[in-house]
């Protein structure tokens, strides 16, 4: 049984990461208003807005700082935050929603997104994502390194350098797999159970795009940061 060890580059590669992935949470104002006063609908869908535009400027940040991005081709950088930036926002929406809340927290949580003009046969798989996730009880280096993972998938669209993004997303995979072994030694499969995940938020990706278009049948309006990442209007 070869002993697994995390190497002093792994450690410093997962701080960074981490210490990024920590910075920014949802602005706890923002997050009480979602669980305060009773919302209309057309209010709930507002605040989704605004949360969903914050949790942009939050991956744009977060992303910068996973190392070796920056050095990549300009235009391949845009390509990978459009390809990944519904995944993240859902993985870090099932982190929230799976967050050790007061209780009655996340019944209210829930209500409102439930409540807030998305059409039902979005919210299943989306409720589903965010028990399935809950259940991995993941620690914050496996939350954040399973991001800057998804983040860093080499098949996106319009991605041109593919390898030069494999060699960045090769690392963190590494490093990944071995917390996992290390933290979960019950379980041997657990690693590949939480890239099971990506798999099944890539679902999500296109429940997304359904909702998008269902919203602006309604006309829906989104912010231009909102619009620009999810290319609509
Ligand atoms: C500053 C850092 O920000 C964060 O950490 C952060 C975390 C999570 C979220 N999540 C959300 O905004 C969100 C959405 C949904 N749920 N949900 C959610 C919120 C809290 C807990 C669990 C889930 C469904 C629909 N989308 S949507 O983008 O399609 C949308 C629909 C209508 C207009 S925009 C948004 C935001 C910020």
């Amino acid at each position: 049984k070869e002993k697994v060890k995390i190497t002093k580059e792994q450690q410093a590669l997962m701080k960074v990461v981490v210490e990024a992935y920590n910075r920014h949470q949802i602005p706890q104002d923002v997050a009480k208003k979602l669980l305060q006063e009773q919302y209309s609908e057309e209010e709930n869908f507002l605040l989704l807005t605004e949360m969903a535009t914050s949790q942009v400027q939050v991956l744009v940040e977060f992303t910068k700082n996973i190392p070796g991005f920056l050095s990549l081709n300009h235009e391949d950088q845009i390509a990978l935050l459009k390809g990944s930036a519904v995944e993240a926002m859902f993985l870090r929406s099932a982190q929230v929603f799976s967050r050790k809340m007061p209780n009655g927290h996340t019944e209210v949580l829930e209500e409102r997104i439930r409540k807030s003009g998305i059409s039902e046969e979005f919210m299943t798989p989306m409720f589903n994502f965010y028990k399935s996730i809950g259940e991995l009880h993941m620690m914050q280096e496996e939350q954040a390194l399973l991001t800057a993972i998804a983040i860093l998938t080499p098949d996106r669209p319009y991605v041109k350098d593919q390898q030069a993004v494999e060699r960045l997303q090769e690392p963190m995979l590494d490093v990944l797999r071995k917390l996992c072994v290390l933290q979960h030694p019950q379980e041997p499969q657990y690693f590949a159970r939480l890239l099971g995940r990506l798999t099944e938020l890539r679902t999500l990706n296109h429940y997304h795009a359904e909702m998008l278009t269902s919203w602006r049948m309604n006309d829906h309006k989104f912010t231009p940061l909102l619009c620009e990442i999810w290319d609509v209007e």
